[in-house]
């Protein structure tokens, strides 16, 4: 009946029930509480929807393949920062007779990122690139987006050019304006080395716990994306599979650039309204020049966007938020870079942002704002008044 408990409803809002066309024709359809019949009914429509998905879910996995993972002997990954580390980590795991090669300034490092974790026996560090890229089937890019040119130059005459490069970097190169999927087969001057995107909200450190996780591998090699899902998907990684490399890419490294915004008006202690509005309006943004690039809106509001935006933007665990946050606390930007012995790929990313809106004639104010914050053209606070007085938007219906 309705309302089943009139007496949980607070006197200052107690409707009483009436015939008004606001209010619910069908008192059943809204009460809490449905007759014995009508909750067995329910809950059946409920338990069948559900097992349909298990016997789904069921006939998929007996589907499922498993001859990338059997094949592959040997994944090299470049970088042993924490990201590098963790996937090196988890890519070893998946089979103990499969060689994982971390190729690294000094082997020492990739211990420090995770002192805690134990990692496998078949991860190893060495600062030899000849002997990492030898006959590697796999390769994952983890060195940070600014240093990636030229390290990759460094290495190219090691590199196979059939070698499928996995790009775990999330940003764009200062002054190129390039994305990874530009950078990598500049850098080795081979065109058609084979390339995929691998991004999605992943913290290194919840992936070395093992925790449940989902990420996107981009490419326009439909055979290749699959590949690498088999290769990488188990049951804490799930991996789904994308043609739109452009949306996932820029998608990942404008994030960053909001997740710097976020921080700071956390920092600034401007509450949850601003907060939402501003992810919201950066969202916006992200979309409006993505799509101008030829991003799908799709991937856009999907995993690789909206999710990784969430993740970096809500979660203080992102070194690009806790820049901001530290910027919105009053710190000055060089003594937080001082400070930090990890990337915040938005720092610079924030710079080639505003160079892209400019090429496709687009407004960011949010993306501009941070940009401006980081070339110390603007304070945070100056920011704030600057945004909150832009013009009054007319929604279109
Ligand atoms: N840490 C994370 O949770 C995630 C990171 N990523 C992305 O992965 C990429 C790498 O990030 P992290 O591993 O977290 O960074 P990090 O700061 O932990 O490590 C960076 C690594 O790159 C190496 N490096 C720096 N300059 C270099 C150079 N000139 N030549 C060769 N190596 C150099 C460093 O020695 C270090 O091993 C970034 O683009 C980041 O956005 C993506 C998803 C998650
Ligand atoms: O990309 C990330 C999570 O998906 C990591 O973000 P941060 O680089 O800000 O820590």
């Amino acid at each position: 009946m309705f309302p089943s408990k009139p007496q949980l409803i607070p006197t200052c809002c107690a409707v009483t029930p009436s015939p008004s066309p606001l209010l619910p024709q069908d008192p059943d359809k809204n009460s809490l509480q449905l007759s014995p019949e009508r909750t067995r009914d329910r809950r059946k429509v409920v338990r069948i929807a559900w097992e349909k998905l298990l016997r789904w879910s069921r006939s998929w996995r007996s589907r499922a393949k498993t001859d990338v993972l059997e094949r592959t002997k040997k994944v090299v990954v470049l970088g042993g920062g924490s990201f590098g580390t963790a996937m090196a980590a988890h890519i070893a795991n998946r089979k103990d007779q499969m060689e994982v090669s971390i190729l690294v300034r000094d082997p020492a490092v990739c211990r420090k990122y995770f002192p805690d974790h134990k990692l496998p026996e078949n991860v190893i560090a060495t600062s030899d690139a000849r002997t990492a890229l030898l006959r590697a089937d796999y390769c994952l890019h983890a060195v940070p987006v600014q240093f990636s040119t030229s390290f990759l130059k460094e290495i190219a005459e090691h590199v196979d050019p059939g070698l499928p490069f996995i790009s775990l970097s999330k940003g764009l190169e200062l002054n190129t304006l390039r994305m990874m999927s530009q950078i990598i087969p500049q850098a080795l001057k081979n065109p058609r080395q084979p390339f995929i995107a691998l991004s999605g909200p992943s913290f290194a450190l919840e992936l070395m716990n093992k925790l449940p996780t989902a990420m996107v591998v981009a490419s326009k090699d439909r055979k290749l994306a699959g590949a690498v899902q088999q290769l990488l998907s188990c049951s804490h990684l799930r991996i789904s599979t994308s043609r739109d490399v452009t949306g996932v890419e820029i998608a990942g490294a404008l994030k960053n650039v909001l997740a710097i915004a976020a921080g700071i008006v956390e920092g600034m202690n401007l509450g949850n309204n601003s907060m939402a509005a501003l992810v919201a309006q950066g969202c916006s943004e992200i979309r409006w020049l993505a799509t101008k690039m030829g991003a799908k809106p799709a991937t856009i509001t999907g995993l690789s966007g909206t999710g990784d935006i969430m993740l970096t933007c809500f979660v203080n665990l992102s070194r690009n938020k806790t820049v901001g946050v530290r910027l919105g606390s009053g710190e000055k930007l060089e003594d937080i870079l001082g400070s930090m012995n990890q990337v915040a790929e938005g720092v610079s990313t924030a710079g080639a942002v505003i160079a892209l809106a400019q090429k496709y004639n687009v407004k960011m104010p949010v993306l501009t704002a941070v940009a401006q914050i980081m070339d110390s053209e603007l304070t945070p606070k100056k920011a704030v008044l600057e945004l909150m007085s832009l013009p009054q938007v007319i929604q279109s219906p």
